[in-house]
């Protein structure tokens, strides 16, 4: 915060507002909206009262005054109440409140864009949209525009009850901001993640909503002032006459043709939504007679697209801006020069001055496709999600398949995973005699071309019949309808094992555990869990050894990914079934690189792990052993140091594991992270 205040750029910004503020007295501020709070305050001292409204008409204040909720009018109450109290003017309690929320959106756009303090206070601090509309014209937009900001800082931290409240609170403050609300349904609807936290943000906005609305409702004056408000027509003023009586007004169109747009992208990124936000109120301004405090509203949109998108974006941006100023700059003499359109061979009264308009909308249209094209861009890291993420996990029996599938399934939501088991393909039930000539291990007991099939079809984003195989019973169930989703995860004893499967995969890993740890594994869980006896396990593993070595084992050379998990003390594996799991080391070979310095990075300073880096000759292939015990609460904070983007693809309240196995997830989540990425390059430079 003293890097912040003592920043050159703060300071002119700051000595800009208090200069507009002594130079300017807004007619709007200085009539309606300072002279109502001011009645405000002389009414309190009768007493408490929600109807600010019905006093100040009572007292025969204009309609026009204060066309505005409860939460603007509570925004605005304590600087007036103390400007009372120290026997200030109105006017300037008002001005102070305004550049109190203007401070506090500079505040949470700082939030926002971490490490980019000199962008934030150049882009936000000195707009000429913020300065002029706020303290040049006294317009209050930027109470709701504050508000809205938080309702979407609260939804990318996931905190969607408050999200919810303060959207509601935004409405409160000026019905306008309903235009945002359809975009948050939308966002929350199209992120399979966020679904589930659709409710709490129903429940925030409901419970503020009656809170803030209830008084507003109640007081007819309220309502007279808002239904009386010039602004509410706006919205229809640009209207075209498509035949006798039949009017297409532009703007709504344009505003409903954007919500479609954002429907249509199956899943976007929180980026894309703030950017669809913004697009729809630019629509909203460029589209209507906007009132210039209008203009405030996109402000946060336009300074996070400006910070993403570099020089051009801002050299856009300020003429946007300065245009916006020549257009509402208070000063008689400019509208004047600059009245209407010249009469026909009269000479022009000043170059261009009354296209002013005309090219501060022609400006803001090329802002929104740049917008748009920007945004969509940032957005194709989810947009690659139209086509499912496949992942392949292959190891012997006992390895550790089915519990690696299942804890990332738990890091993604069953909401977004597909899962596919090789076991579900076995040519037959438990008791049948073939079981006595082949062993489950050979890829002739298995219909793998029905698991290929099926696979592809996953792949292909159809839905596939796929019957279970119930290791309690021994038989196959009845086919079940399983869909494709945006992560599909086909494990098992043979994943790797045919080409056209390893084709499907954007992540093939194998498992090739420790021998000795992948009996004890398996007899545990055979023994404990599928209740088969120790003896038969015992068996069944010597019988099967021909089979691993010859068809399972080999299909490690074809995995992007090997993970190995290895006891640390061998001689505790021949406890007793049941005893404590064993400690583990983690041996990770990567052939498709994972940014494994910086990986190593965090796992010892984040994680406090042990961990040692080595590479191949030809750095193809990176190998890592990971030892310790890192925490759940450590990995999930390791992953979103390491890849944050991808944390948004993750659940609402993702399951990360403590151990070798939250490491598997962190390790396994790095590669994700980098095919998506790859397939991003790809599909950008095609
Ligand atoms: N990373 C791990 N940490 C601890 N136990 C594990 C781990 N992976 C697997 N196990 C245990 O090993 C047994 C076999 O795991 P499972 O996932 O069923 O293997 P697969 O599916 O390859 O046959 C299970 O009892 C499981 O709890
Ligand atoms: O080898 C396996 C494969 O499963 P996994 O890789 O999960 O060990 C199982 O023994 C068979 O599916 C038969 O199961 P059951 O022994 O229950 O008939």
């Amino acid at each position: 915060m003293r890097r912040l205040l003592t920043h050159p750029l703060f300071g002119v910004g700051l000595a800009l507002r208090l200069l507009l503020m002594a130079v300017l007295v807004p007619k709007a501020a200085a009539e309606w909206y300072a002279p109502f709070m001011d009645a405000s305050v002389a009414e309190l001292a009768h007493g408490l009262s929600l109807d600010p409204w019905g006093a100040f008409l009572a007292r025969g204040g204009t309609p026009q005054a204060f066309p505005y909720g409860v939460a603007m009018w509570l925004a605005l109450l304590p600087l007036a109440v103390l400007a009372k109290l120290a026997g200030v003017g109105a006017l300037h309690a008002y001005a102070l409140s305004l550049m109190a929320a203007d401070f506090v959106l500079l505040l949470l756009l700082r939030r926002m864009l971490p490490e980019r303090d000199t962008l934030v206070l150049a882009l936000y601090w000195l707009s000429p949209i913020v300065l002029l509309a706020t303290y040049g014209l006294g317009l209050n937009d930027l109470v709701p525009t504050l508000l809205l900001t938080a309702a979407l800082w609260r939804t990318r931290q996931r905190r969607l009850c408050q999200a919810g409240a303060l959207c509601a609170a935004a409405v409160s403050a000026k019905l306008s901001m309903l235009l945002a609300l359809p975009f948050f349904l939308v966002y929350l609807l199209r992120n399979r993640s966020l679904r589930a936290g659709l409710p709490d943000y129903l429940k925030g906005g409901l419970l503020a909503g009656a809170l803030l609305g209830l008084p507003f409702m109640a007081s007819p004056a309220a309502l007279r002032m808002l239904l009386q408000n010039p602004e509410m027509g706006k919205v229809y003023q640009f209207a075209l006459q498509v035949g006798a009586g039949t009017v297409l007004y532009v703007m709504p169109l344009a505003y409903l043709l954007m919500l479609y747009l954002a429907w249509r992208v199956r899943r976007m990124n929180f980026e894309l939504f703030s950017t669809l936000l913004g697009l729809g109120f630019l629509l909203v301004v460029l589209l209507t007679p906007a009132s210039p405090g209008w203009f405030v509203w996109i402000v946060p949109a336009l300074v996070a697209y400006q910070a993403g998108s570099g020089r051009a974006a801002i050299a856009l941006t300020a003429a946007f801006s300065l245009l916006f100023v020549l257009e509402n700059l208070p000063l008689p003499a400019l509208s004047t020069l600059a009245a209407g359109a010249p009469a026909p061979g009269a000479p022009l009264p000043l170059p261009l001055l009354p296209l002013r308009h005309t090219v501060l909308t022609g400006l803001g249209i090329v802002l929104a496709l740049r917008l748009w094209r920007e945004s969509v861009r940032s957005n194709d890291y989810f947009r690659l999600s139209r086509k499912p993420f496949v992942i392949g996990i292959a190891g012997d029996s006992g390895a550790g398949k089915d519990t690696l599938a299942d804890s990332l399934r738990g890091l993604f939501g069953a909401h977004s995973v597909a899962q596919l088991s090789g076991d579900d393909y076995h040519l037959w039930d438990r008791q049948k005699p073939m079981w006595q000539v082949m062993t489950h291990l050979s890829p002739l007991a298995n219909d793998l071309e029905s698991f290929a099939t099926d696979l592809l079809a996953l792949s292909d984003g159809k839905a596939i019949l796929s019957r279970h195989y119930d290791h309690g019973s021994g038989r196959m169930g009845r086919p079940q309808r399983l869909a494709s989703n945006d992560f599909i995860i086909a494990s098992g004893l043979h994943a790797l094992y045919l080409p056209v499967l390893r084709e499907c995969y954007d992540l093939a890993i194998y498992l090739d555990i420790d021998e000795g740890l992948r009996r004890y594994y398996k007899l545990q869980r055979d023994v404990l869990v599928r209740g088969h006896s120790a003896d038969k396990v015992r068996d069944a593993l010597a019988q099967r050894e021909p089979d691993s070595t010859r068809f399972i084992r080999p299909q490690a050379r074809h995995a992007g990914l090997v993970l190995a998990l290895h006891p640390v003390q061998p001689n505790l594996l021949e406890g007793p079934l049941g005893s404590a799991a064993p400690r583990v080391r983690l041996l990770v070979r990567s052939r498709q690189g994972l940014n494994e310095l910086s990986l190593r990075r965090v796992l010892v300073g984040v994680c406090g792990l042990h961990v040692d880096l080595s590479m191949d000759g030809e750095a193809s292939e990176i190998s890592l052993t990971i030892e310790g015990d890192a925490s759940a609460d450590d990995i999930a904070m390791a992953a979103a140091t390491l890849f944050p983007r991808i944390m948004e693809f993750l659940d609402l309240r993702p399951q990360w594991r403590e151990g070798a196995l939250g490491l598997m997830q962190l390790i396994a989540l790095a590669h994700i992270n980098q095919a998506l990425s790859r397939r991003l390059l790809w599909q950008t430079s095609s």
